[in-house]
């Protein structure tokens, strides 16, 4: 779904600029130069459908935030952008429930209104926990959270944040306090570090102690940052950005590091560990096979490397949608692995068989070219206690399906007897 922004600015050079600011942040802009104009969009849709409203704070006719505290009332989160850059005024904004404010100085704040709008989308979909024994100062944390888009939840001690952090693995934050009931913040995070590495998890630790070894302990219990209250808004959201950001950026890293980067499939490294780990909890079934194009030089030398590149992906695409419920790879060049547990090797024969038939009656379609290829494919169900011995058993299938003319599937029989079928 593509998020609207409500953009509420009177002066026309400045409203081209943030509508072009705005499309670049890959959002639907609806636009009012006056507040009266605000009030007739509301009435004709919903304040859901916005993620935000970008607000002047001076317009002709709400000449001192009046259109800022109307957003706010239709509980649309608030930016504020000003030409007003005296003291008195910025106090004000801060002091309404606004997102952010933004003065008009320079060129580069359209840059980080661009960034904040980003953020404010890609919120909707993290999950950030306040965990303390105050109720007020709980509460205002989590308002200032749920301002900026985020799924909100909040704790009074230690042992419901741990059942709230078992229970939605989307928190990506924790902000807890160093006073609980039930125990110190310190030795808390300590005990949800056990759990929760600092890629998986960041921990802000709280705390209005001016004692400068609590940030210290905090830190050195597992806590990413700490922050001493009272805070202003502004280094409030600089910090949990900075730390939801941290967690995100390994997110990507890993997610890069696991996945080929042709077909996006996982890598060979990623179907290691996953299939390891299965195969440790040692499900009744097993079942792996190897899949590899056939005459694949051909199709490269043929119509080119990049028509090569077009099957390679489109094969993928098939494999991700016909092996939902398994683990697949791409091992490297055409060739493809599959893994699959708790299928009857009758029922994984069966499956793979069909995906054989599929591949060989695809046509590859690119401008005028339209060509078919085709697979073949050891498969074994043998009771390996390694991937490698697994691999090794449907490499040398694999071998023989080649060998037996190809688009074929070789699999070990009941009797262990590779026994050929498809063709
Ligand atoms: N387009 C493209 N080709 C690749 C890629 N990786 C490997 N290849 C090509 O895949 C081809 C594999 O050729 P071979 O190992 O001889 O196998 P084959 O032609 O499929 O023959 P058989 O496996 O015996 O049926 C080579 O031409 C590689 O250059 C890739 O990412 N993209």
């Amino acid at each position: 779904m593509k998020y609207k922004i409500l953009l509420i600015e009177h002066d026309g050079s400045s409203l081209r600029v943030l509508k072009r600011v705005i499309g670049k942040a890959n959002l639907d802009v609806v636009t009012a130069t006056s507040l009266t104009e605000a009030k007739i969009i509301f009435e004709h849709s919903t304040p859901e459908s916005f993620l935000c409203a970008v607000v002047d704070y001076q317009l002709p006719d709400a000449k001192h935030g009046e259109a800022i505290d109307f957003a706010i009332a239709s509980f649309v989160p608030v930016i504020v952008i000003t030409s007003q850059t005296e003291t008195d005024v910025r106090d004000r904004i801060l002091s309404k429930a606004v997102v952010d404010y933004i003065p008009k100085s320079n060129a580069q704040i359209y840059e980080y209104l661009s960034r904040l709008l980003t953020r404010l989308e890609k919120n909707k979909r993290v999950g950030v926990l306040t965990v303390g024994g105050n109720n007020k100062s709980r509460s205002a944390i989590y308002s200032l959270l749920t301002r900026h888009n985020f799924i909100t939840y909040q704790a009074a001690n230690a042992a419901s944040a741990q059942k709230l952090l078992q229970a939605h693995p989307h928190i990506k934050l924790m902000i807890t306090d160093q006073a609980l009931p039930d125990s110190t913040g310190v030795d808390f995070v300590a005990n949800v570090r056990k759990q929760y590495n600092k890629e998986q998890l960041s921990i802000i630790g709280t705390s209005d102690k001016a004692d400068p070894a609590l940030l210290a302990n905090f830190i050195k219990s597992g806590a990413n940052d700490y922050l001493r209250k009272p805070y202003c808004h502004e280094e409030f959201f600089c910090r949990v950005l900075q730390n939801v950001e941290y967690v995100e950026q390994i997110e990507v890293i890993k997610r890069t590091a696991n996945t080929d980067y042709l077909t996006g499939l996982p890598n060979r490294r990623h179907f290691f560990s996953q299939v390891s780990d299965i195969i440790q909890r040692k499900p009744e079934q097993r079942s792996l096979a190897l899949l590899d194009l056939d005459h694949f030089k051909n199709i490269n030398d043929t119509y080119g490397h990049d028509y090569g590149d077009i099957v390679l992906k489109e094969t993928a695409k098939m494999m991700k949608k016909h092996f939902s419920q398994d683990c697949v790879s791409r091992f490297g060049g055409e060739e493809f692995c599959v893994f699959m547990h708790d299928l009857t090797p009758e029922q994984a024969f069966e499956k793979v068989e069909h995906f054989r038939q599929a591949v060989s009656e695809r046509v590859f379609k690119r401008r005028t070219k339209r060509i078919q290829c085709s697979i073949s494919i050891g498969l074994t169900h043998l009771e390996a206690h390694t991937i490698e011995d697994l691999l090794c058993v449907a490499d040398e299938h694999l071998y023989k399906a080649k060998a037996k003319g190809r688009n074929c599937v070789i699999q070990d029989t009941p009797h262990k007897l590779p026994k050929a079928v498809g063709e």
